[in-house]
């Protein structure tokens, strides 16, 4: 089984094409240490990735996924600031590209595809990124968490990128490691591929219904 009539593939970018998390937590910890609060290990950091960088900080703050409503917005803005900063000049520090990303993504360009990023990270953290790992010259088109007033699982990234790139909800796949992804896609028809080795809270992708699951990156050359 494989897809039919695509023209172009939406990726979702921390978790699926690169493993960002130990430069994310490198900064949420050095924005803890900075706020002298109780820094946490990689592998509960990763389990806040995946609705940006704003909820990401909040969680840190919070210690826990799920936000403490009554967090101090002066606290907040101040942690998102060192956060920030400090993330933005340690991008690519041990980030990497999954294995076979590089490669099979070239192999779906040459095969005629048109590439596209779809990320709630914000905006421009994605282009130096890309630089930094030499994915750059193969995407047409990105959009970032704060590019637009709504982002995935709201399907409004995903239909925007449809429109910029001229082509229907049925012409494109996203393909995402996390939740936010797969709902994105349900929320406006439009089929899926799931990848079982990034970030979903701990959760089992399939539960979110993809169209397709892969374990490994190069597996997206047989359904495209
Ligand atoms: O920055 C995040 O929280 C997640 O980014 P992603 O949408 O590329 O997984
Ligand atoms: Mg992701």
């Amino acid at each position: 089984m494989k897809f039919t009539n695509k023209e172009v593939i939406l990726f979702d970018l921390d978790g699926t094409l690169i493993d960002s998390v130990p430069d994310l937590a490198t900064a949420v910890n050095h924005m803890l240490n900075a706020l002298h609060r109780e820094t946490f290990s990689e592998d509960t950091i990763r389990y806040w990735v995946g609705n940006g960088a704003q909820v990401l900080v909040k969680r840190a703050l919070s210690g826990q996924t799920e936000i403490d409503e009554k967090l101090d917005p002066t606290l907040f803005e101040k942690a998102l600031d060192i956060f920030l900063t400090f993330y933005g000049e340690n991008l690519c520090i041990d980030t990497a590209a999954y294995p076979n990303v590089s490669t099979t993504l070239h192999t779906l360009k040459e095969k005629g595809y048109r590439l596209v990023i779809v990320t709630n990270k914000p905006f421009d953290f994605v282009g130096p990124i890309l630089e930094a790992l030499g994915l750059d010259g193969v995407f047409d088109f990105w959009l970032g968490g704060d590019s637009l007033e709504k982002k995935k699982p709201d399907p409004l990234p995903l239909l925007h990128a449809c429109e910029h790139m001229n082509v229907s909800i049925s012409q494109c796949v996203m393909v995402g490691d996390s939740r936010n992804d797969l709902l994105a896609a349900k929320n406006c028809g439009m089929q899926s591929v799931g990848v079982t080795y990034g970030y979903n809270y701990g959760e089992e992708i399939g539960i979110y219904d993809p169209t397709f699951i892969i374990d490994d990156f190069s597996e997206l050359n047989a359904l495209l």
